[in-house]
């Protein structure tokens, strides 16, 4: 039985799904170094954005076939590491959207009108009443940093109070901030111009300290700052300088560059000019059964051998497009491995050429496919559709993807041409009615032979006796022949041979083979 071992904690709801597959073992609070000592025994690992799931980590884990996220935010996972090493990584992208933009409203309301103080200050025996005069958010401008789905959320909540929108994010049309109703401005205006500003972007190279020291001198006096994103995307330090000397008005945070806060952080020294929560975005009832379903499902359908829904590093390998592509992602994957036999080891280009129907669909799949048929001889099981396209990238493989929807031989083949140690070779191959695979040429020899375990291909002059000596050499070796075909393109000129065999090519054959007399070249494959 598989095991899961969840390292943070999630809702019931999520241990009951993965109980139905797996042994599920929940350790919260895991120092490191013991995630490191236990993590090999298990083939699934559930978390939150409590465990840091470091390379060190996943280089020990040599069992773990998925990390699932119970949340959206995925920068506690060092992907790359996991991606090498063929894990798959899935998230909850919208489990929690409603639960984030509310918290980030809430931060808004409640540092506006001073509620946390007001409350401490009732709970300790006052009546004060003229320490927390507030501001109305009705009419002022609120600048959203990242106009995703958080951000989105957040426009139609604050449009419905009266505010006027700004959003800054580059990878947004102007037709959806026109949707949603926000202007979309540069950042330098929206900074200039906002009386909140809202952050809803994820922590990235580019987004790290995005808001500093330079920024909050553009800010309002006035202005007062939310962040239920992510910690690092504002320099700390000089957000409490800012909000010490009145350069800004206020602010509001959930979310820390380390977290815990550290103790001694100057940030929880600023009264009444900031409310802090200890990472509580998510933290609603709905939205934690809501991840918990969506990752544990997403976890025991890896188990049983089923795609992921969101998987975060498996390029192109949608549910709908993962359902339509089967039949010719398995297609792919048998013709990667047989072209990249045939040019031999070190291929160092791959062109897959999409024709007929096949032109028209999402080829990122299908590239991917073909890359994890052609270094599975190098790589065998340690290959897999999460990391074929790095490990293709890592050994300098250079790889072109054309479409040509005008070839009508087959409803839908795929070409695939690779230069290696053994030259350029190519072949293409097509499905039948019944989804099965067909070769249908090699080296643009026309042929229609199904894969076989074990092949051998010759190119050879189309000359009388080649067949008989080839055949009978065979024999000598004890070799079966299942099926032969020759395809050609004119007669008595060039032609390829191919054999399906019962058993294996015995050593040295090979080189016999060549020295008939007509034989040119000889390959052996394993499929
Ligand atoms: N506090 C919490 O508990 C909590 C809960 C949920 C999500 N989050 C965090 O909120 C953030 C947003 O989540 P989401 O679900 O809306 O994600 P999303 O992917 O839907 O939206 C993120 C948006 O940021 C934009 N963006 C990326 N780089 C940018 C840049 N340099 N400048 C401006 N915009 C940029 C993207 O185009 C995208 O539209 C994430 O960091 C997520 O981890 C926090
Ligand atoms: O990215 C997220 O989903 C949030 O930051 C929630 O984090 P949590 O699951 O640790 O509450």
């Amino acid at each position: 039985m598989s095991k899961v071992l969840v390292s943070d904690s999630i809702d019931q709801v999520g241990i009951d799904i993965l109980s139905q597959v797996a042994q599920v073992d929940v350790k919260i609070g895991l120092p490191p170094e013991e995630l490191v000592r236990i993590i090999p025994e298990y083939d699934a690992l559930m978390i939150r954005s409590g465990t840091h799931v470091t390379q060190e980590i996943i280089e020990a884990a040599n069992n773990l076939k998925i990390i699932g996220r119970a949340g959206v935010g995925v920068d506690n996972v060092d992907i790359p590491a996991a991606t090498r090493k063929g894990i798959v990584v899935v998230n909850s992208p919208q489990g929690n959207t409603i639960a984030a933009a509310e918290h980030a409203l809430t931060m808004m309301l409640s540092m506006s009108r001073y509620v946390p103080d007001a409350n401490q200050s009732v709970k300790t025996g006052q009546w004060d009443r003229k320490s927390f005069v507030g501001v109305e958010v009705y009419k002022k401008t609120l600048g959203i940093v990242g106009l995703g789905k958080i951000g989105s959320h957040v426009a139609a909540v604050a449009k419905a109070m009266g505010m006027k929108l700004l959003a800054y994010d580059p990878f947004i049309s102007q037709e959806r901030a026109d949707q949603i109703g926000c202007r979309l401005v540069d950042l330098d205006l929206l900074i200039q111009e906002s009386d909140y500003i809202t952050l809803h972007i994820p922590k990235t190279k580019e987004t790290y300290h995005l808001f500093n020291a330079e920024v909050f001198a553009k800010m309002k006096p006035t202005a007062r700052l939310i962040n239920c994103a992510r910690g690092g995307v504002i320099d700390e330090t000089a957000l409490a300088d800012a909000l010490r000397t009145g350069q800004i008005a206020g602010a509001a945070l959930d979310v820390f560059e380390n977290e815990p806060l550290e103790a001694d952080s100057s940030l929880r020294e600023l009264g009444s000019k900031i409310v802090l929560t200890p990472h509580l975005g998510a933290s609603t009832e709905e939205a934690q059964v809501n991840v918990a379903i969506d990752v544990a499902e997403q976890i025991r359908d890896v188990l049983l051998g089923l795609p992921a829904r969101s998987a975060v590093n498996i390029p192109g390998l949608y549910p709908d497009v993962l359902e339509k592509l089967k039949p010719y992602l398995q297609l792919a994957e048998t013709l990667g491995n047989l072209v990249g036999q045939l040019a031999g080891g070190r291929v160092d280009f791959l062109d897959v050429r999409l024709q007929g129907e096949l032109a028209g669909t999402s080829s990122q799949a299908v590239v991917v496919a073909s890359l994890k048929g052609l270094l599975s001889q190098a790589l065998r099981e340690r290959v897999n559709y999460v990391n074929a396209g790095i490990e293709a990238k890592e050994r300098g493989i250079r790889v072109i993807e054309t479409r040509d929807a005008s070839v009508t031989d087959y409803t839908g083949s795929l070409h695939l041409e690779a230069k290696g140690s053994l030259g350029t070779h190519s072949v293409t191959g097509a499905l039948l009615g019944d989804h099965e695979i067909r070769i249908t040429s090699v080296d643009d020899f026309p042929i229609n032979v199904p894969p076989t375990r074990y092949m051998l291909f010759t190119l050879h002059r189309d000359v009388p006796g080649i067949i008989g000596n080839i055949g009978s050499l065979l024999g000598r070796f004890n070799v079966n022949i299942a099926s032969m075909q020759v395809g050609r393109k004119i007669v008595r000129g060039e032609a390829v041979m191919v054999l399906s065999l019962d058993d294996p090519l015995p050593e040295g054959i090979l080189a016999e083979i060549i020295k008939v007399s007509g034989i040119r070249d000889a390959y052996t494959v394993t499929l």
